[in-house]
């Protein structure tokens, strides 16, 4: 095993080749206050801004020795042979009167650079030297979401904390924005914009990164010259802007836009007449249509013929066997070939754009090492919450720079001890139980609340195991106060503001979680004692169906889901057990149901039968979904309700005219007796409406494809109205 860094934990710093020759006595030495520095005029700039901006006080005539620059400066001709020979390596030194950063180039510099920054932060530094250098050519991420775009003072931060975590590369995808992608691809960016992009792109050079401006053409591209040009042309108007790193999206489109052939004839015109003509420009990036295994047809051919007909240095991107899916050799064995070129990976981690209702804070954890000669980049589609997002992408980055080392959980504690460092200790608490996506048409899921997991186990099947019910009654004192803690705090206020509905979640499900513990505690103790508690946890389940009811309230995902993949359904199962047992022994009628909602979807719709139903005052919500539904013939959609209602009407929206009379609407009472409502739907209008009849209460409604054929179609609404 390689000897530890005596003050710094070496596995904060990643290093690839940990030669540290420490001295017998693990000497250290005191971060210098001033220093003198020899480094080659104009060399590394932003090394040198950055080692200015760490340690200020440089100073001619004092005896440490800061040396800094890059292979083939003067300055580091004798260590020339120490530095590694990979691009953005370097080579450290730090001996008791000088410290050397030496960098293949001059983003190894500066990484090297970054190195010093994080061992500087640990305190004195050890005597030691490092070789380091990155395993994959391209880290770092892609805004690519569906959502609120991130915006420009986040986009500002974003940069620096890649430059800071040695990740070179941001993508600019965002899905929602109309100059990327239709109606306004063609045109250039309006002047406050324009001049946003500009100050990013130079705020990406200060931290060596490079800005890659993606276009999304492929909803309404013609293959026509004139549109071929249009492309080039804003290209030319961004490399105007500064960007040097292109890409072009061809991901979530149906169409002529899909063509693969005529795909790989315009990026090749594009790398042809384009980037080759700059000579500053890295290599195009692409995002094929099918860009999963689960959606490709290879004897289609759409893949092979990318990898046949595409200029080898053309990237392609692949987010691996599904579109949510962590990343393993056999992936890569199966795609590389097809494509003739390794991998660029988009992993859509921890991207929430459709479970909206969950913040994704847990460990980056699933991809294999090993794999890094299989990859040319890997990038990660964040959340549209860009502070709660450096939790994952802390991690992504200590994994794309370092596989073989990477450890999941030591990289989430220093995620979020860089992310608060204050109060990491309580957004530590407060993440392990918010990480879980429940259930989603992706089927991905991540763990929950784990050091909790063993007794929260124990106090399922017995609620009377008493330090099962202690220790979780401490768990939930500590979520209560880590919440109300954060929810207070000014360390980082972007970082809050984004957090707070599911703080505010975690705040109360720690109260109700403790109520419910206590109940447990006065079972055979005094009545009034476990009233109080009772009634207590009631009204806390009430608070928090309401919370989940009214904030984040989007069209796709609405709610505020905390601890939804254990804490919270072994409490509401504890809770019914322990009201249950009260019942029996008092002869009492308090309510045994934690969650109450009255409605049930059921369907046979593959991509349907997870979709979430709830109440919100008069209406009835089915979650609408992004992707392009198959549904097949005779298969239904249901919806079912405890108690009789009488629903009024249902407006659906399955994003296609003149389908209305492939589907039969069809409400019951008590679900033998089946009446057909009408269904109603403009000419060329895409909403479809049936007034229903209030004269008898419901118990059921149902959709039925009776075209007697499979259809593909949209799921963007489908909201009943009750009658009041
Ligand atoms: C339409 C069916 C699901 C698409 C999901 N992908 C999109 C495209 C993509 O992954 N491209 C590689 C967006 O990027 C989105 O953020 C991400 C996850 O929801």
């Amino acid at each position: 095993a390689t000897p530890m860094l005596a003050q710094t934990d070496a596995s904060l710093l990643q290093p690839k080749v940990q030669e540290f020759e420490l001295s017998q006595n693990e000497k250290t030495v005191a971060v210098p206050s001033s220093y003198q520095l020899v480094l080659t005029e104009g060399s590394c700039p932003h090394a040198a801004e950055a080692l200015k901006q760490l340690l200020p006080n440089k100073q001619e005539k004092t005896e440490f020795k800061i040396i800094l620059g890059k292979k083939g400066d003067k300055a580091v001709k004798k260590y020339a042979k120490k530095i590694p020979s990979h691009k953005e390596g370097y080579y450290i030194e730090v001996d008791d009167h000088c410290i050397v950063i030496a960098g293949a180039d001059a983003r190894g510099a500066f990484y090297g650079v970054q190195t010093l920054a994080q061992m500087v932060r640990q305190g004195d530094l050890s005597l030691c030297t490092i070789e380091d250098y990155p395993d994959i050519a391209f880290r770092g991420v892609v805004e690519g979401f569906y959502g609120t775009p991130w915006s420009h003072e986040a986009r500002m931060r974003q940069l620096a904390f890649y430059g800071r975590n040695k990740m070179n590369t941001y993508i600019y995808g965002p899905k929602d924005d109309p100059y990327h992608s239709s109606p306004n691809w063609r045109k250039p960016y309006p002047e406050k914009e324009a001049a946003q992009i500009h100050a990013l792109i130079e705020q990406a050079a200060r931290n060596e990164v490079n800005f890659v401006w993606a276009i999304h053409p492929g909803k309404d591209i013609k293959w026509t010259e004139a549109d071929r040009d249009a492309l080039i042309q804003k290209f030319e108007a961004m490399y105007q802007l500064g960007v040097r790193s292109f890409a072009v999206f061809f991901d979530d489109i149906s169409g002529d836009g899909t063509d693969p052939v005529r795909q790989a004839e315009l990026l090749n015109y594009i790398d042809t007449h384009f980037i080759q003509q700059k000579h500053d420009v890295t290599p195009l990036v692409m995002c094929p249509t099918e860009y999963n295994k689960s959606w490709s047809d290879v004897k289609g051919g759409y893949l092979t013929t990318l990898g046949k007909m595409l200029n080898p240095s053309i990237q392609i991107m692949w987010t691996g066997d599904r579109v949510i899916a962590c990343i393993d050799k056999p992936t890569l064995d199966w795609i590389n070939p097809l494509i003739q070129r390794k991998a660029y990976i988009w992993w859509n981690f921890p991207v929430n754009d459709y479970v909206r209702d969950h913040l994704l804070l847990g460990p980056v954890y699933g991809n294999a090492k090993g794999i890094q000669d299989e990859m040319s980049g890997f990038v990660s589609n964040p959340m549209e919450h860009a502070e709660s997002s450096k939790i994952s992408l802390y991690s992504v980055a200590d994994y794309t720079w370092n596989l073989d080392t990477y450890d999941s959980i030591q990289s989430w504690k220093h995620a979020i001890q860089d992310l608060l460092p204050q109060k990491a200790a309580y957004l530590e608490t407060f993440a392990t139980h918010c990480s879980d996506l429940g259930t989603n048409g992706h089927g991905f899921r991540r763990d929950e609340s784990v050091p909790l997991q063993p007794m929260l186990k124990v106090l399922a099947q017995d609620m009377n195991a008493s330090e099962a019910v202690d220790s979780v009654l401490r768990e939930c004192m500590r979520l209560e106060t880590a919440c109300d803690v954060l929810l207070a705090d000014n360390e980082n206020p972007a970082l809050i503001h984004e957090m707070r509905p599911w703080l505010k979640q975690g705040k109360l499900l720690g109260e109700y979680g403790q109520c419910v513990l206590q109940m447990v505690k006065a079972l055979n103790g005094k009545d009034a004692a476990f009233m109080t508690y009772y009634d207590r946890a009631r009204a806390l389940q009430t608070l928090m169906y309401e919370l989940d009811m009214t904030e984040n309230q989007n069209p796709y995902q609405p709610g505020v889901k905390v601890g939804s993949l254990i804490l919270l359904p072994t409490l509401n199962q504890v809770y019914t057990q322990v009201t249950s047992t009260y019942n029996a022994q008092h002869k009492t009628h308090l309510e045994t149901k934690a969650e109450y909602n009255p409605y049930t979807l059921t369907s046979d719709v593959p991509q349907l039968k997870t979709q979430v139903v709830r109440a919100r005052h008069q209406y009835v919500n089915v979650s609408p979904s992004n992707e392009v539904i198959k549904w097949p013939a005779g298969a239904m959609l249901q919806i079912a309700v405890d108690q009789p209602v009488r629903f009024e009407a249902l407006t659906m929206d399955l994003g296609t005219p003149r389908v209305a009379s492939q589907f039969t609407l069809e409400v019951s009472s008590e679900g033998q007796e089946w009446k057909s409502v009408s269904l109603s739907q403009a000419a060329e209008k895409t909403e479809i409406t049936a007034s229903i009849p209030t004269d008898t209460s419901l118990k059921f409604i149902r959709l039925t494809n009776k075209s007697g054929q499979e259809t593909q179609v949209y799921f963007k609404k489908f909201t009943l109205k009750v009658q009041k």
